[in-house]
């Protein structure tokens, strides 16, 4: 399917809407050819009259024409208000209904799309793709649509008073409707294409930039930056000027062919004229209507120019969401039921696109209840099976069942809801602690957040902040202490309550005091039945767990039992 099919086909639900704004625009645009038409017509036809003595005076019907005048005069602004009011309200609900389409697509592929993707162009396809394909319909469809039935119609009204003067205006709508905006467009694609990329370019950078600051700074890297970003500002520039200058050139040429037509129309009426085929009073209301058919052609340049960037912007956005997600969407998708035992058999998993097998013919039992201290070295596949139980990533072979079914016929949100996970590389959002934890547990109580914070040991620190709860911490929790975040991310996981609890790195960056009392609190509070897979590098803290499971070489090794 073509990708203009493609977008006219995710426009479907306010199609009607659409359908709409076409009529009241084309209304709009043919009360103004109406109204300098008959306006023409009443002041020659009044001159006329009131050269043709009193007979003629009194003769002339005046009152007809001026309600005419009335009427288009109304119907021109009322018409376009109304217009302006539809079109953009069907505007804001196509952007919404392609960033919900494209937000449907891209959730499956998380977190694996962005391994291959930058958060920055991420963020630009988010905002100003789907954006430009929202304006697909107003300021591109409408204007060329609107634009090519007005002028039928209006050429079809001029061919009823001389079919000659209405060729001529055809021929002159044709080339400053079709050729030169045609022209101008393909002349100015690849600078479009160009200011497209480099912007796409520029937005990835200044988000990375903006992450990564301080790294940058440290690295001595904001020079070479710097000239990157002003390199791409430099290039947009270049591009800009060479669309303004081809589209300038093409509403020159638009402006002399305008005239020349008009001028046109008027010889041919005129020669109607002498040939008594046409009233002396016609002669101003072909011209004028002549002229005022060209005001219909205005937004067409602009509307040209922005298809050929709608094209680029579609085709990123459809190029991205038609990948196929890492993790296909279980066909019937089944619940997990208590026990909830994990049984892997015979696991093997390698990211798409790698060749290396990170686990390969693994096995791992592990019942509900149990506290499981996953150890080894770096790089072994340890964080790899947190992907594997979050659905994140899939495993090519062997057979994974959880909760009874097999982990293959369950939704990754379902997993969710009975795993909590603090990651390694976990996330805080911008604003209070309070909004961190209602994210984490939005039926949580004030109470039940006190009490998760103190499991976390987080409540002196956070008792001794003048806004307690609403104390804020920052984008990514930046107010905070690589430690307290942590704990934060701790208290998130244990308000949740969930079935089972993945810790990953639970005591890094922690003083060898908190860290005791926090496993202390954990192993504590956390109810008997709560499963535990606490991934460490700390001795200390594996030995407190029941047992512990040794990655290496792609597979699970049982490394003891702790007494
Ligand atoms: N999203 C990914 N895409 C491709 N390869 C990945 C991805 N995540 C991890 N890997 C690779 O898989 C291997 C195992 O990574 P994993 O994060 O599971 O190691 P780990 O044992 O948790 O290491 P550490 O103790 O350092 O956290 C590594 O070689 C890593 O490069």
């Amino acid at each position: 399917m073509s990708m203009l099919a493609r977008i006219i086909g995710l426009m479907r639900p306010v199609r009607w809407q659409m359908a709409l704004g076409l009529a009241l625009s084309v209304a709009a645009s043919l009360a103004n050819f109406g109204l300098l038409f008959l306006s023409g017509w009443l002041l020659a036809a009044a001159a006329v009259a009131g050269l043709g003595g009193i007979a003629a005076r009194n003769a002339f019907n005046l009152f007809l024409p001026a309600v005419g005048v009335r009427f288009f005069a109304t119907m021109r602004i009322l018409a376009r208000y109304l217009e302006r009011l539809v079109t953009h309200d069907a505007t804001l609900r196509l952007i919404g209904r392609v960033r919900a389409w494209s937000f449907e697509r891209l959730a499956p592929q998380a977190p694996a799309i962005l391994a291959r993707q930058r958060s920055g162009d991420m963020m630009f396809r988010f905002v100003a793709d789907t954006d430009q394909m929202g304006q697909f319909y107003l300021e591109v469809l409408l204007p060329i649509a609107s634009a090519a039935i007005c002028c039928v119609v209006i050429v079809a009204v001029m061919g009823a008073f001389s079919l000659p003067a209405a060729l001529v205006l055809a021929g002159g709508l044709a080339v400053c409707g079709g050729v030169l905006p045609g022209v101008a467009g393909v002349l100015s694609a690849r600078a479009m294409r160009r200011i497209s990329h480099q912007q796409d370019a520029l937005h990835a950078d200044l988000t990375e930039v903006l992450q990564g600051m301080g790294e940058f700074m440290f690295l001595g890297a904001a020079r070479t930056v710097q000239a990157r970003i002003a390199g791409r500002e430099a290039d947009i520039r270049h591009a800009r000027r060479r669309v303004a200058l081809i589209e300038g050139g093409a509403r020159s040429a638009m402006t002399i062919i305008t005239m020349m037509s008009a001028a046109g129309v008027l010889a041919m009426a005129d020669r109607a004229y002498r040939t008594g085929a046409l009233p002396a009073a016609c002669l101003p209301m072909l011209a004028l209507g002549g002229l005022a058919a060209f005001d219909v052609l205005t937004p067409l340049p602009a509307a040209w120019q922005l298809l050929g960037q709608v094209r680029v912007a579609a085709g990123r956005i459809f190029a991205l969401c038609d990948t196929l997600p890492c993790v296909p969407a279980p066909a019937r998708p089944r619940t997990p039921a208590a026990p909830f035992d994990l049984s892997l058999r015979n696991i093997g998993l390698r990211y798409t696109g790698a060749r290396r097998w990170v686990l390969r013919h693994a096995d791992l039992s592990v019942r509900q209840g149990e506290r499981v201290a996953i150890v080894g070295p770096s790089g072994t596949g340890k964080s790899t099976l947190v992907n594997l139980l979050f659905r994140f990533y899939d495993y090519q072979e062997g057979t994974a069942c959880f909760g009874g079914v097999d982990l293959k016929d369950v939704d990754a949100d379902i997993m969710a809801r009975h795993i909590g996970v603090v990651a390694q590389d976990f996330h805080l959002f911008v604003g209070s602690i309070r909004r961190n934890l209602a994210i984490a547990c939005p039926s949580a109580t004030e109470q039940a957040m006190w009490h998760a914070l103190q499991v976390a040991q987080l409540t002196a620190f956070v008792r001794a902040e003048p806004a307690g709860l609403d104390t804020l911490i920052g984008e990514g929790g930046v107010r905070l202490s690589g430690g307290q975040a942590r704990r934060l991310a701790m208290a998130q996981a244990i308000l949740r309550a969930p079935q089972w609890l993945i810790l990953d790195e639970p005591t890094e960056g922690l003083d060898a005091d908190t860290e005791r009392s926090l496993m202390a609190a954990l192993l504590q509070v956390l109810p008997a039945r709560t499963t535990i897979l606490c991934i460490t590098h700390n001795p200390a803290v594996a030995a407190r767990m029941d047992r512990v499971v040794r990655v290496e070489g792609g597979r699970f090794h049982e490394a003891g039992r702790v007494q």
